[in-house]
């Protein structure tokens, strides 16, 4: 479209001032054109709580969250925290309004889940996510290798950038773990508790400033606590399910997004928090999506035979790694990505059993 337009000479443009306005409106595509657009922050039973940005709307209205419902003309299309919509009917966020999605726009990206790894059903859990910050204890609770390396495999392959935050250095010393991880390249924070605070909350906030990042963790972990650090209570009003739910909680199962405060004013981040997800079901997971972020390796897989699992006898990996084409971490980084693969297929689960049990039954 654009480049045609660029084709048109001044001359066209006067013949046709404003092509828009001439244009007929097709069954196909009622009127949406003056939809409000809006950013999904909270799911909760079928209503959707929408931020819809200042003045969008009209009559110099401030920044305000709507309820809405979806539309028909939406059909079986699933909205969820983090789409961006556009909005008919009452937007005007007063307590008794409804408004009504009637588009959504296309993801960037989409992070699923699956019940269990042999659950076909996949369900989009959050939208156009960019980051997966995966929130571990160094101990106590102790940490779960599998369980994370499982929540790697999920942000490897939805394309989200991975961060791990370790907290609770305070009770054990970060570097045996932190050398389980080294050949991974996963960035990470290191934070702990000195006295009422978080120490390093900081260096978490900078590495989710302007990225909308979706936490997940096990219980116990410290998620709730870091989530607290990060936002400030007075910011919880927008992307909430509830408010009568109470403080940092809701009984809701699904995603909810908070807006992180931005030191210097520019590009909001957003934390979307995802009570209740323990792991992921991976079974839609391709390998070979997953070898993308292995850059180093990835040209090694030439020599595979088709359909190469990369966790096999004829693997091509094996000979391009002991060639030292993949340089001195190769054969670490080899070894962690099959790691990574057999997290995958459920293979080497004998030490961590049990620690899905709350996927199958996890209506998210
Ligand atoms: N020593 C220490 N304790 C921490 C730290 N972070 C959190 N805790 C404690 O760990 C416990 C669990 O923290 P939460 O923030 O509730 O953990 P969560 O991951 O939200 O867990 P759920 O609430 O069960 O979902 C609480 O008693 C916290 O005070 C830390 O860095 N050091
Ligand atoms: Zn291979």
């Amino acid at each position: 479209m654009p480049s045609r337009w660029r084709d048109l000479d001044e001359s066209d443009v006067r013949v046709r001032p404003n092509p828009r306005g001439s244009r007929r409106r097709t069954k196909e595509r009622p009127a949406f054109e003056d939809a409000v657009p809006g950013f999904v922050v909270a799911v909760d039973r079928g209503r959707f709580t929408v931020l819809v940005a200042a003045g969008d709307g009209g009559h110099g209205t401030p920044e305000r969250t709507v309820t809405a419902v979806k539309a028909r003309d939406l059909g079986r299309k699933g909205v969820v925290v983090g789409d961006h919509v556009g909005l008919v009917g009452d937007v005007t966020g007063s307590p008794d309004a409804l408004a009504r999605i009637v588009t959504q726009e296309p993801r960037v990206s989409v992070l699923r889940r699956t019940a269990d790894d042999t659950d076909p059903v996949e369900r989009v859990l959050v939208a156009n996510a960019d980051q997966l910050v995966v929130v571990s204890s160094l101990t106590n609770p102790e940490p779960r290798p599998r369980l994370i390396d499982r929540c790697l495999v999920a942000a490897y392959d939805a394309g989200l950038d991975p961060l791990l935050v370790l907290t609770k250095a305070d009770l054990t010393d970060p570097a045996p773990f932190l050398a389980s991880y080294a050949p991974l390249q996963v960035p990470h924070v290191v934070t702990a508790r000195e006295g009422d605070v978080v120490a390093h909350a900081e260096q978490v906030r900078e590495r989710l400033a302007g990225r909308v990042s979706v936490l997940v963790g096990h219980s116990g972990v410290g998620k709730s606590t870091l989530v607290n650090a990060l936002v400030p209570d007075a910011l919880r009003a927008v992307g909430r399910v509830n408010d009568v739910t109470g403080r940092g909680r809701h009984t809701s199962t699904s995603a909810v997004a908070l807006r992180l405060p931005s030191a210097d004013g520019t590009g909001d981040g957003w934390v979307v928090d995802t009570p209740g997800v323990r792991s992921f079901g991976l079974a839609h997971v391709d390998p070979a999506r997953i070898i993308t972020h292995f850059p180093d390796l990835e040209p090694g897989t030439e020599q595979c035979p088709r359909g190469c699992t990369h966790d096999e006898p004829e693997c091509g990996l094996d000979d391009f790694v002991a060639s030292g084409a993949a340089g001195p971490a190769g054969p670490s980084r080899l070894d962690s990505l099959r790691r990574l693969l057999r997290a995958r297929t459920g293979r080497d689960e004998r030490d961590e059993r049990g620690e899905d049990a709350g996927d199958a039954s996890d209506p998210a």
